[in-house]
C-alpha cells in the first residue's frame, strides 16, 4: 500500500500540521513529520475532513448506463470529496431482490473509487402495492440497512407500517419520499406565485408535509427508524422539530439545491431546474438553512439525478425531474455555511455514516482513525462548466456560476482516489 505524508494541512479549521497515511490508517499527525518511503503532498492553505458520505445518490445502473454508471458515478462522488454513497433503489430492474443490490454493490467494489451502499426498494417495482424481500436484501452480500422507493412515496399507510415494523429487526430504516400523491398530480412546480403566473401546475407544500406528519406519527406508534428524503419546506421542519422533541426515531435530509435555488428559476423554463420535490421559495430556504444549523435537519444529502440529454433538453412538461449534485455539494455547503468545517463535517459525514451504519466512514483525521478523507482548498473558486464533470449526465443547475472551494485529494481507506483535482481510476 502507498504512504502518503501531507503537509502542512488544516485537520477541520485548526493549526496546520503534517500527517502520515500508511497501511489505510492516519498513523500519525504532528509538525515535522518524515518519512522517507512515503509520497508528500504540499498541503498549505488546504483543509483535512473526514470523507464526505451521500445518502441519497441515483447512479442509474443497471438500467440507465447512458445518464450514470456505478463507475462513472462513483468517479462524480470522489472527485465531490465523498467517500461512501448509497445508491437510491429506482433503477431498472428496481433494486427490490437480493440479487440486483449485490450486483450494485458488487460494482461498486469493482470500480473502487468509494464505498457503493445499496438503498432497497420497499415495494415490489417501487408500485406500492407489496413489501420487497427486505429480509433477503439485508442478509445479502450488501447488507441492506436503508430502503426507500424514491421518486415514489409510500403512500398507504398500512404498507409504511409494515416496512416500519418489519426492519426493526435488523435495525432497519425507511427512507421517505415526502409527497402525497394525489395532490401533486401533474405538478410541474412549487405551488405559490410563480406557479400562478407562470400558469403551470404546482406542487403545494402541503403534499410533503401531510405524509411527514403521518409518518413520524407511525414511526413513533411502532417505535422505528424513519428518515425523510430532501424535506423542502419550512412546514416540513415545524412537523420534524415536534416529532424530535418527542422523542420520535426521525432523520432529515436537505439537498443543496433546496438550500439555495428559488422556484423563480423555472421563469426560464429550463428543465435544469424542474426537481423533485421542486424549487420553493426564499422563506423556505431561510427556514431549512436554520434547521440545518440546530440540527432538526440532520444531513446534506445530494439526490444527484443524472439524466441523460433526451430526457432534460425538452418542455419543461415533458422533462424528467432531478440534477446532479455530487461534484458540487461541497461548494454549496461552503457557499451557505461559510467555513464551518466541524458543522460540515457533522452534516456531510459523521451523521450520514451513522444513519447509514457506515462504520468506516465519518472519523475525523486523527491518529487511528481510517485514512478516509478529503483534502478541500477552500479559497480556491470555479466556474461550474458541464462538459467538464465527470457524471455522465450534464444536467446541473449551477452551470457557468462561480462556486467557492474545490475538492484536491482525497482518499479511502489509504488509497488516493482523486490526486490535484484529478480521478486516478
Ligand atoms: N429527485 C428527482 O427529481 N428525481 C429523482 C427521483 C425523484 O425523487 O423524483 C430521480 O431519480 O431522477
Amino acid at each position: 500500500m502507498n504512504s502518503y505524508l501531507i503537509r502542512n494541512v488544516s485537520i477541520l479549521g485548526a493549526a496546520p500540521t503534517d500527517l502520515l497515511i500508511r497501511d489505510g490508517v492516519v498513523v500519525e499527525t504532528g509538525t515535522g513529520l518524515s518519512a522517507s518511503d512515503a509520497t508528500v503532498i504540499d498541503a498549505d492553505g488546504l483543509v483535512a475532513l473526514p470523507g464526505l458520505v451521500d445518502l441519497h445518490t441515483h447512479l442509474r445502473e443497471p438500467g440507465r448506463e447512458d445518464a450514470e454508471t456505478v463507475e462513472t458515478g462513483s468517479r462524480a462522488a470522489a472527485l465531490g470529496g465523498y467517500t461512501a454513497v448509497c445508491a437510491m433503489a429506482n433503477t431498472s430492474p428496481v433494486a427490490d431482490t437480493a440479487g440486483v443490490v449485490e450486483q450494485v454493490w458488487r460494482l461498486g467494489r469493482e470500480a473502487g473509487l468509494v464505498d457503493v451502499q445499496p438503498i432497497g426498494a420497499v415495494t415490489v417495482g417501487l408500485a406500492g402495492e407489496r413489501l420487497a424481500e427486505l429480509g433477503a436484501m439485508a442478509e445479502s452480500a450488501a447488507r441492506v440497512r436503508i430502503f426507500s422507493d424514491d421518486g415514489h412515496c409510500v403512500a398507504d399507510p398500512r404498507l409504511m407500517r409494515r416496512a416500519l415494523e418489519y426492519v426493526k429487526a435488523f435495525d432497519g430504516i425507511i427512507a421517505q419520499h415526502a409527497e402525497e400523491p394525489r395532490l401533486t398530480e401533474g405538478a410541474q412546480m412549487h405551488e405559490g406565485e410563480v406557479s400562478t403566473r407562470l400558469g403551470l401546475t404546482g406542487w403545494p407544500a402541503v403534499a410533503e408535509e401531510a405524509i411527514i406528519a403521518r409518518d413520524v406519527l407511525l414511526a413513533e406508534h411502532v417505535g422505528s427508524r424513519l428518515h425523510i428524503c430532501h424535506v423542502s419546506t419550512a412546514g416540513s421542519v415545524e412537523v420534524l422539530r415536534h416529532a424530535k422533541a418527542r422523542g420520535v426515531r426521525v432523520t432529515a435530509e436537505v439537498t443543496p439545491h433546496h438550500l439555495l435555488l428559488t422556484d423563480t428559476r423555472a421563469e426560464t423554463y429550463d428543465p435544469v431546474f424542474k426537481v423533485n420535490p421542486p424549487l420553493r421559495t426564499a422563506t423556505d430556504i431561510a427556514a431549512l438553512r436554520a434547521a440545518l444549523v440546530d440540527g432538526v435537519i440532520d444531513i446534506i444529502a445530494t439526490d444527484h439525478a443524472p439524466h441523460a440529454v433526451e430526457d432534460k433538453e425538452c418542455e419543461w412538461a415533458y422533462a424528467r425531474p432531478g440534477m446532479l449534485g455530487l461534484e458540487t455539494a461541497l461548494s454549496i455547503a461552503l457557499d451557505v455555511l461559510g467555513p464551518q468545517w466541524d458543522l460540515i463535517a457533522e452534516r456531510m459525514s459523521r451523521t450520514p455514516a451513522r444513519i447509514a451504519g457506515l462504520t468506516e466512514h465519518g472519523h475525523d483525521p486523527a491518529p487511528g482513525a481510517p485514512a478516509t478523507l478529503t483534502l478541500v482548498d477552500p479559497a480556491a473558486r470555479r466556474v461550474i462548466e458541464p462538459a467538464e464533470l465527470a457524471s455522465r449526465s450534464r444536467n446541473t443547475p449551477y452551470a457557468r456560476m462561480t462556486l467557492p472551494g474545490r475538492i484536491v485529494a482525497t482518499f479511502l481507506r489509504g488509497e488516493a482516489t482523486v490526486l490535484d483535482g484529478k480521478a486516478l481510476k
